[in-house]
């Protein structure tokens, strides 16, 4: 009998891949094209549709030729696809409207501070799980209806189709304008913005909200079926399965039950956690979004942390700045110094994704001094990548109330073993590495496979699972949060950037004040800890700001839950020898805690719900009770609030 293959196509944001697979999950081969970015201004970035279609055009035939396979040997086909990037094409013609707007594009930052602020827009993130930002598809297919003449009474009268990638593909792969079929998978359509989380159909009140015709959109199926069979670029095979690329990947890593995670590190990472048949909403900056659904069984739902930019940042130091002609010299150039000598690089070229979501901030170079070299440069990138793990790992543990143990890694910058260390260190948990690398488009193979009986369950798949490489934590804790400390201040740095308030006194948004004393609270510690330092006045200052801040933030913002009463270990920080020690290092972790909870939830919650005019006013309130209390407390009068709490 002759043997079969299943083959995935990875359609991502740099190339086309197709892969074939064995019946052990064994690569077979690998065909390749990258495609032309296009950043036609700054933040905006586009692919050519056409030029991704006929990639794949050439690499299918190629990987079945370069392995001696026909179609006929092809048991089924799967793809997997950069998600939210939007295409929209003439259904007569099959010809795209203008280039695909992609997932990192930004130009749609004032059209979504605008929809913030419109009725409903509360109701968003409880309907699709998502966050109102650049990132997903919903705000630029509207930018688009909006700002290309004729579109909206064209697509309403249906001659225009819209899709993410995997769309565009399987309506090409079946005919294009003869017979193609219009269809998207519950994965990728969990990334626009217009599906129910829950129903996991269009929803009424989301497209009226983005103003979106519902006669343009796909039908949405499960991620295991067959949609159809193809019949061009090589006629004949079936098309049984459509994943967008990261929950093709938590496919790959076999993480089918709920509680296992990955994450893959390429153009962008993405942490994606398996919690089960039941949506569960963040409250700490992660996406809901569908993990998979397999043919008519309910849905699989994951909790996601969305990093933008991590392996691009690589590209640009290459491409950009010229440091490097490849990207595995990051690694090299990275290892001549042996610490970042104080260099931070926050890399926001998209906005802040999770769990920040700032689209307003842009990237810095933060802590320059003449020290620093090209090797400083490279290590501050590579850390930029562990930094943005840890943010998104603590945000994720906060909300399913469950430490991670382990993660399990793939994608491009895998490669780089001093970057697998770092992330190692900075999340004190073991990193580890499967033997095929390439798990998006095995995650693709798999459900493909799955689709037409080429495995029969999930259970085999799993023992295909096996581990290639582990790193182990190394780093100590001191150094390890005192340099996180850094990066967080690094990341304050980039918000605001494109929205400069025009009638505001710098700084005076209630969130940046906010900040501002949680700045000062750190550096107090910093000189606390300091042997020469005046410990007393310190402490002073520390009671006096801790006590006011608290009190302004009560009055002004309304925070959920009271922070703890922490009057005893502030006594306390003043007496000599270890008790004083021990209340110093409680006190700071108990502050550390309390400034990461409120940066993370109150403050995003602030920034994203609150316009920039209200946060202004706000911020005078804060300042105004703010002083007040100062006052109170230099003065040394009795504090009604009785004690330091914070
Ligand atoms: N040795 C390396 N060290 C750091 N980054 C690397 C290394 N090798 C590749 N990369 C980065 O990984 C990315 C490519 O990974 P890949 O998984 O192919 O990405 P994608 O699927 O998003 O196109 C590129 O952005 C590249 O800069
Ligand atoms: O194509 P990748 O690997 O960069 O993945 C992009 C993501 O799907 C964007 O959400």
């Amino acid at each position: 009998m002759v043997q079969r293959y299943v083959m995935a196509i990875d359609q991502g944001t740099t190339s086309t891949r197709c892969i074939l697979f064995d019946a052990r999950g064994r690569l077979v081969s690998v065909a390749q094209r990258e495609h032309q970015q296009h950043f036609p201004r700054p933040g905006w970035v586009e692919h050519d549709a056409v030029e991704i279609w006929r990639n794949l055009g050439r690499v299918v035939p190629q990987a079945l030729s370069d392995a001696g396979i026909e179609a006929g040997q092809v048991a089924a086909l799967g793809i997997a696809n950069q998600r939210e990037t939007t295409v929209l094409w003439d259904r007569r013609t099959g010809v795209p409207v203008g280039r695909a707007i992609v997932w990192q594009d930004t130009r749609t930052d004032g059209m979504v501070d605008q929809l913030a602020r419109e009725p409903g827009a509360d109701r968003v993130r409880r309907l699709c799980g998502l966050p109102l930002a650049t990132y997903f598809s919903a705000p630029r297919l509207r930018w688009q209806l909006e700002h290309t003449p004729g579109l909206r009474e064209r697509a309403e009268r249906g001659e225009v189709l819209f899709g993410t990638i995997e769309t565009w593909l399987i309506w090409n792969l079946t005919g294009g304008p003869d017979g193609g079929v219009h269809v998207t998978d519950v994965t990728n359509a969990s990334r626009t913005m217009l599906m129910n989380l829950r129903t996991l159909s269009w929803d009424d009140e989301l497209l009226e909200f983005f103003d979106v015709p519902r006669v343009m959109l796909p039908e949405i199926r499960s991620s295991t079926e067959v949609y159809g069979t193809t019949s061009r670029v090589v006629p004949g095979i079936d098309i049984a399965a459509a994943l967008g690329d990261q929950q093709a990947a938590l496919f790959g890593q076999t993480c089918f039950a709920p509680g296992e995670a990955k994450c893959t590190y390429g153009t962008g990472s993405f942490l994606l956690l398996n919690t089960g048949t039941t949506p569960v909403l963040s409250t700490h900056g992660m996406l809901t979004t569908v993990g998979f659904r397999i043919g008519d069984e309910p849905a699989v739902y994951a909790l996601e942390g969305s990093i933008a930019v991590t392996g691009s940042l690589v590209q640009w130091f290459r491409d950009g700045l010229g440091l490097i002609s490849s990207a595995p010299e990051i690694e090299t150039l990275a290892r001549t110094v042996s610490d970042n000598g104080g260099c931070y690089i926050v890399p926001a070229f998209s906005g802040l994704f999770a769990p920040h979501w700032h689209s307003e901030a842009r990237g810095v170079i933060a802590g320059l001094t003449s020290y620093i070299t090209k090797g400083h440069l490279a290590r501050a990138v590579l850390e930029a990548t562990g930094w943005q793990t840890r943010e998104v790992v603590e945000a994720m543990n906060a909300d399913s109330g469950l430490a991670l143990s382990t993660l399990r890694v793939d994608g491009g910058m895998t490669a780089d073993n001093l970057l697998m260390q770092f992330v190692a260190d900075v999340l004190d948990v073991p990193v580890v590495r499967p033997m095929v690398a390439e798990t998006v488009s095995l995650g693709a193979a798999y459900a493909a496979g799955l689709s037409v009986g080429y495995w029969p369950d999930l259970e085999g798949l799993r023992r295909n699972w096996h581990r290639a490489a582990q790193w182990l934590p190394e780093m100590d804790l001191a150094r390890r949060e005192r340099e996180y400390a850094q990066w967080r201040q690094a990341v304050a740095l980039t918000f605001g950037w494109t929205r400069p308030a025009p009638a505001a006194t710098p700084g005076s948004d209630v969130t940046e004040l906010v900040q501002a004393d949680h700045r000062r609270l750190e550096e107090l510690f910093r000189g606390l800890r300091d042997e020469q330092a005046d410990r007393d006045l310190l402490t002073a200052e520390l009671a006096a700001l801790l006590t006011a801040h608290a009190a302004a933030t009560e009055r002004v913002l309304h925070p959920s839950e009271p922070g703890p009463d922490v009057s005893a270990d502030v006594r306390a920080i003043t007496e000599p020898g270890p008790e004083g020690e021990k209340a110093l290092l409680r006190l700071e972790n108990a502050v550390d805690e309390h400034i990461r909870g409120e940066e993370r939830g109150l403050l995003n919650e602030l920034r994203r719900t609150v316009s920039p005019a209200e946060r202004l006013g706000l911020g005078r309130a804060f300042a105004a009770e703010r002083a007040r209390r100062l006052e109170r407390a230099r003065a040394g009068g009795p504090d009604p609030r009785g004690g330091v709490q914070l």
